[in-house]
């Protein structure tokens, strides 16, 4: 019998750019995600890391190049609608529903998936078990970013993607954090990231995104 060959990669960006308000932020990416992996993105403020994220999703087309989803272009349409329901975006913006409790905030989610069941497990995973019930009004800024996390086990997609996930964490919640990633991966999902903080994800590829312009100086350079 010939060797297997491997399988291809799930996600596959070739020669991407993507533009921004008429300007070209993200120039000639090229990157292949396999099942099980997570990509780190790194780089400057504005170096377009939140776009990278935002074109995965599918908020912004690339200007040039491709990004196939199992060798198909999200792009088109019949693709895109099965694509989309791989993702789970989770952004800085955090959609917290101050009315509801904290469960319900976690069950409103599942419930548009069709899912139930794993709403309350992974609030208390998340370390949020005693404000449940609680309106979600009462959070601080990194339980409400707990209750993120928590829906993302809820809704529970295999393409997890990361938009400064540890702002606001406690060190527990870090820890949790990274948890719950390599769980996700050891099912064979996929998360990226993207984060100015140090976080612990093993085997992760990195990507750092360029500077977009050159850097002119700052009060700090003069002060060195
Ligand atoms: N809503 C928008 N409309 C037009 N341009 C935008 C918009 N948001 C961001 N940009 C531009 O896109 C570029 C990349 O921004 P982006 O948010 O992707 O960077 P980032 O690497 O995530 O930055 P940060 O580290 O500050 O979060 C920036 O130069 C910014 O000015």
């Amino acid at each position: 019998m010939p060797p297997l060959s491997p399988p291809p990669p799930r996600l596959m960006l070739n020669a991407v750019s993507c533009m921004r308000n008429a300007q070209t932020v993200l120039r000639d990416i090229n990157v292949s995600v396999h099942d099980g992996t997570a990509l780190v993105l790194t780089g400057a403020n504005g170096s377009g890391k939140t776009t990278f994220l935002r074109m995965l999703a599918g908020f912004s087309r690339p200007s040039a190049g491709e990004i196939l989803w199992n060798g198909h272009d999200v792009t088109s349409p019949g693709v895109f609608q099965q694509y989309k329901l791989q993702l789970n975006w989770m952004s800085l913006k955090d959609a917290v529903k101050e009315k509801l409790t904290v469960l319900e905030n976690v069950q409103w989610f599942e419930l548009l998936e069709g899912k139930h069941g794993r709403s309350a497990p992974a609030v208390e995973l998340m370390g949020l078990g005693r404000l449940i019930n609680d309106k979600a009004r009462m959070l601080s800024m990194g339980q409400r970013k707990r209750l993120q996390i928590a829906r993302l086990l809820a809704i529970d997609r295999p393409i997890w993607l990361l938009d400064e996930p540890s702002v606001a964490l406690d060190t527990e919640g870090v820890k949790l954090l990274e948890y719950v990633i390599a769980e996700h991966r050891k099912k064979g999902g996929i998360v990226i990231v993207a984060t100015h903080l140090p976080i612990q994800i093993e085997d992760a590829m990195s990507l750092r995104l360029p500077q977009r312009f050159p850097r002119r100086k700052t009060l700090v350079d003069l002060v060195r």
